[in-house]
């Protein structure tokens, strides 16, 4: 299964607020990607461009699937989950009232997954432990650590290919930042999976990312082929690397 997403010249925003300009991008099968930018510079929009939930102004937005190619920007964000993409959106989303299973099930409702879900729980609780212990536990009363691992355990449980995981980091301990991003780095080991991962946390970031984009105001900065190349940028240094961000 070749799976790779092509974002080509990508406009769009809300009303007179321009969020992304020219934006060109791509994340090959099997790699993770880091969107690294900081507070508003477009980041979350760029992955809502892609779940279909906020729409270009102009631009290409394309999976391609075993080299049939899908045109993102004509289809619903349900049709988009259907072709195996999924968002664990920022700030997790989760329903706070509902156990840890409730919650899974509920990334569980297109019918492709549903077909699938032993086997995507046995996944996500042996990737997560803390998920099958507190199983019955109310969403809403773990903690933040726990809760992102949730938002991106019900993601997992939609079957995806392609996952955008938005600012993973926020709200989190600097220990539980760096589980997480461990974590994110054992699933593309144990099923493969393709990362985009929106970021603000540089360093946390290029611990599991192959390459990377820097954004800034709606635009592409740098686009770098290795980590090490991302490191060597000379805005790279200036923004994360000199002490000024
Ligand atoms: N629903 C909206 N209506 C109007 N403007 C919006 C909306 N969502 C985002 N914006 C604006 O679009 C720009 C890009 O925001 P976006 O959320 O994509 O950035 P981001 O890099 O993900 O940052 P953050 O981490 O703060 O979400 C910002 O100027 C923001 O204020």
């Amino acid at each position: 299964m070749a799976l790779s997403l092509a974002i080509e010249g990508l406009d769009a925003g809300y009303g007179a607020v321009k969020a992304l300009r020219g934006v060109t991008l791509h994340v090959e099968a099997g790699e993770t990607v880091a969107l690294l930018g900081t507070n508003g510079n477009g980041k979350s929009t760029l992955m809502k461009c892609v779940m279909g939930l906020v729409r270009p102004d102009s631009g290409r937005l394309a999976l391609s699937i075993d080299g049939v190619a899908h045109d993102l920007t004509k289809l619903s964000p349900e049709a988009i989950v259907d072709l195996g993409v999924a968002l664990v959106p920022e700030g997790r989303r989760l329903f706070p009232k509902l156990t840890v299973t409730e919650n899974l099930m509920l990334g569980a409702f297109r019918k492709v997954a549903r077909s699938a879900i032993q086997q995507n729980l046995a996944l996500v609780f042996d990737t997560f432990p803390v998920l099958e212990e507190r199983r019955n536990q109310l969403a809403g009363t773990m903690s933040g650590g726990q809760q992102q691992m949730l938002a991106i355990a019900r993601a997992l449980m939609s079957s995806p290919r392609l996952l955008l995981i938005d600012e993973p980091s926020v709200g989190l301990s600097p220990l539980l930042v760096s589980q997480t991003i461990a974590k994110i780095g054992e699933l593309k080991q144990r099923v493969g999976l393709t990362v985009l991962m929106a970021e603000q946390n540089f360093n946390q970031a290029i611990r599991i990312a192959d390459r990377g984009y820097i954004i800034v105001h709606g635009e592409i900065a740098v686009a770098a082929q290795s980590v090490d190349e991302l490191k060597a940028n000379d805005i790279v240094k200036r923004l994360y690397l000199g002490g000024v961000v």
